[in-house]
């Protein structure tokens, strides 16, 4: 690649200093180690002068968890240590336009009900609308729900498109997917608009025509689109989402340009082969399936990927990208270049603590100034080749046989049986398609494309490759985003965190707790699977190129599942000291230093959380809404996805992807759900999920009366020792506070708002066998 050294910076990689909160880190470890010597030291006192503490094995239980404690406290204080910032600037690229690679899109989409195909519209024509040469972008949607309606829809879209794209590039729209555009009035007119009126009326025919294009998606039903008399969605006819040939449709080509459509990227829709015998991998299967068409069709030597619900809210995010990819001396440090995940129209105050920004501000970014930003499944920039599993220049010899000029023998165990694929992989991995700078588009006629493409997203294309494997998203886990991105730091490649202003892209978080807690499961589901497998970032860091403190740094969200059978076996100490008399806590005086450090850790940490809530610019609230759902999301979430992966590891079940519904938000109602009494408040519904908290709240209730009426009643007897104290009951009436919402579940609400009566039955059960176990003599 040509030097840039003598052109100006494109890019600049700036460390964030964070003096005062390394010191934090610190003091907050020192306490916890403190805490650890104390119990230790007193079991082991307790030991040798017979006089143990009441129940021996509480304190060891407490130990241990308490331990876990410091060892996540630790991982996390690696992983934020020294946080980067990358600056860009786009308008260096001005000069340079003929420079720019192609970049082929991708948005997945799985399910026409969950995921509303106008939802997937407007993030299609946020991408075809981007500030970048339009003969140098493709974007190719695929469809897992094999539906007509979406198809429909999207064909509907390239024709609107002809109107939006050159609408939002004269008139410099700063959003491009027309439902934030409409439903922010004061974003409609452009600065520097001389002609106002001319304007309006531009503006009002384009409303017109977008509100044309919603009724007429939202009207379109599957029924009768696959009978109509042209014929257009006849492949549909029949065709079963689990089982159907694969459907791919030219939507627009933009190397037919009729005089309306100059300037329109082109779009694809591509529902693959499947087979109820195959497994089809989710999303990581549609991504290798886009991955190969689009290698037979276009061949772009880079690749954006957001989900369909993540609209790009960054016109010019594809340029800001292009600084970071282009912008270094080496490839190796932009191997991809991922965006922060944002979300649109989020709730005030994060009541479903599933918006993540302190996570992202803090760990994420810190990450990023390690090996780089972990890869996030959606608003990621991925090097063809780095996909294509082909290890960075400066890696060593072993694997060169990816690079130097491959036998047509090895591309082919490699890549599978197509030709055009194995010849557009070769130019990939020799990396023609950065040298022969190729102006505008690389195939006049995408048609003459659809056998070759169609012969790659069959569903046994795969067997006896390395797709899935070394090539392509990795298969194997819920999560195939960190994994995949576990593999190419793994292969040697940095990644760089992308954070224009204004954010890059913009999705939708879940709201209510049965979805946000069925997308937490799906995580944790997934990173438990990753930590079990080969691919864990401790074998890959002992074993292949991963830098020992960005395997640390996985390890961070590698083992949140693992955090939860250590949260509830903490959270059940209380209760049953309570319950059975007994104590895990030192007792509550001001000369027993156990206590001090406890009650010192317990304000340092909230005062430490909270700090970073506030450096984050958030509320309050925020932060106390994160902290009860990460009590929450611990035990019924992540303590299920452990319990998933058990028996799925035992050959019992089987992992499945569940799909996170979708918000269609309309132009109107710019974000809040109307008919929703209050979309904050925590819903509920009959899954498993619920029991686990919901028994816990039961149990905390109960233990707080039992520990207030002993506190009261025995006044006289204090200092019995062994026997539970303030500790145990403070212990409990914070956890009373942290399930807030399934006190309020239990009590009041109707509806959603209500914990069902299954659930309340199955929890009640199991406080009444633990109440029954605890007592027992
Ligand atoms: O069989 C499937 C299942 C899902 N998807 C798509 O995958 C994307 C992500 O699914 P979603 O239900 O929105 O999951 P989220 O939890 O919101 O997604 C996060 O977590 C996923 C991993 O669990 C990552 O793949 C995503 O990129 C990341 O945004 C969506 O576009 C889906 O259409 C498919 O294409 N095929
Ligand atoms: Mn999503």
């Amino acid at each position: 690649m040509a030097s840039a050294k003598t052109k100006l910076r494109l890019q600049e990689r700036v460390p964030l200093p964070r003096t005062a909160w390394k010191l934090a880190d610190l003091a907050v470890l020192f306490l916890l180690l403190a805490l650890l010597a104390r119990r230790a030291s007193s079991l082991v006192a307790a030991g040798g002068a017979g006089a143990a503490p009441a129940c021996t094995w509480c304190w060891v239980a407490a130990l241990i968890c308490e331990a876990w404690f410091t060892v996540v406290w630790l991982l996390n204080m690696n992983a934020k240590w020294n946080p980067v910032r990358f600056d860009t600037h786009p308008e260096r690229l001005a000069e340079r336009t003929d420079e720019l690679p192609a970049v082929d899109m991708f948005v997945t989409t799985a399910d026409p009900k969950l995921e509303p195909p106008l939802v997937t519209v407007n993030t299609v024509l946020s991408l075809l609308a981007l500030d970048y040469p339009a003969g140098k972008l493709s974007c190719y949607v695929s469809d897992d729900g094999c539906s007509a309606v979406t198809c429909y829809a999207l064909r509907e879209a390239a024709e609107f498109a002809k109107l939006w794209v050159p609408f939002c590039k004269k008139h410099g729209v700063k959003v491009r997917a027309p439902f934030v555009y409409f439903s922010e009035r004061g974003g409609a007119a452009a600065d520097d608009d001389d002609d106002v009126v001319e304007f309006l009326r531009a503006w009002t025919s384009m409303k017109n025509e977008y509100e044309e294009l919603v009724r007429r998606i939202e009207n379109a039903e599957e029924y009768s689109l696959v009978r109509r008399a042209d014929g257009e969605f006849a492949e549909f006819v029949g065709a079963d989402r689990r089982n159907h040939p694969t459907i791919i449709k030219v939507l627009w080509d933009s190397s037919n340009q009729d005089a309306a459509g100059d300037g329109i990227p082109s779009l694809v829709y591509v529902s693959r082969e499947k087979s109820p015998t195959q497994n089809h991998h989710f999303k990581a299967g549609a991504m290798n399936v886009l991955t190969r068409v689009s290698g037979v069709v276009t061949n772009a030597p880079i690749m954006l990927n957001v989900d369909c619900d993540m609209f790009a809210n960054n016109p010019q995010v594809a340029l800001h990208a292009m600084c970071l990819l282009l912008g270094f001396d080496d490839d190796v440090h932009s191997g991809f270049v991922q965006a922060p995940q944002k979300f649109y129209g989020a709730l005030k105050d994060d009541p479903f603590g599933n918006q993540l920004q302190v996570i992202f501000e803090k760990v994420v970014s810190g990450v990023a100034g390690i090996q780089g930003i972990y890869y996030c499944g959606t608003g990621c920039f991925h090097r063809r080749k780095v996909m294509y599993g082909v290890p960075p220049d400066n890696a060593a010899a072993t694997t060169t046989s990816m690079k130097d000029s491959p036998s047509y023998k090895e591309l082919q165990n490699r890549f599978g049986r197509s030709n055009e694929l194995i010849e557009s992989a070769r130019s990939i991995i020799s990396g023609d398609m950065f040298r022969i700078r190729t102006p505008t588009v690389v195939v006049p006629d995408l048609t003459s494309r659809i056998e070759a493409a169609k012969q790659v997203s069959a569903c046994s294309y795969e067997t006896g490759t390395s797709w899935g494997q070394e090539v392509g998203w990795v298969y194997g886990s819920m999560t195939e985003d960190v994994l995949t991105g576990q593999r190419i730091h793994a292969a040697g490649w940095r990644s760089a965190i992308l954070n224009p202003d204004p954010p890059a892209f913009l999705g939708g978080a879940p709201t209510g707790g049965p979805a946000s807690l069925t997308q937490y499961k799906r995580w944790a589901t997934g990173l438990l699977e990753i930590l079990l497998s080969r691919h864990n970032p401790i074998l890959l860091s002992a074993f292949k190129r991963l830098d020992f403190r960005q395997c640390v740094a996985y390890l961070v969200i590698d083992v949140w599942p693992v955090r939860a059978p250590f949260e509830v076996c903490y959270a059940l100490l209380g209760p049953y000291c309570i319950i059975a008399n007994h104590s895990f806590l030192p007792k509550v005086t001001a000369s027993e230093p156990g206590f001090l450090i406890l009650l010192v850790l317990f304000l340092g940490y909230n005062v430490y959380n909270l700090g970073e809530y506030k450096d984050c610019r958030l509320s309050v609230r925020a932060w106390w809404n994160n902290h009860r759902m990460q009590r929450i999301v611990s035990s019924s979430a992540w303590l299920l996805a452990f319990l998933t992966v058990v028996l799925k590891t035992l050959g019992l079940s089987e992992t499945v992807f569940e799909v996170t519904r979708k918000e269609q938000k309309s132009s109107s109602d710019g974000g809040a759900d109307a008919d929703d009494a209050d979309p904050g408040r925590f819903t509920f519904d009959s899954s498993p999920v619920f029991v686990p908290p919901t028994a816990l709240t039961m149990l905390s209730i109960v233990a707080v009366a039992v520990g207030a009426w002993r506190l009261v009643a025995g006044a006289g007897e204090e200092g019995v020792s062994g026997g539970s104290g303030v500790g145990e009951l403070v212990c409990c009436g914070w956890l009373v506070l942290c399930f807030w919402p399934f006190v309020r579940g239990l009590v009041g609400g109707r509806g959603s708002y209500s914990i069902p009566w299954s659930v309340r039955l199955k929890a009640a059960l199991l406080v009444a066998a633990f109440v029954h176990l605890s007592t027992r003599k």
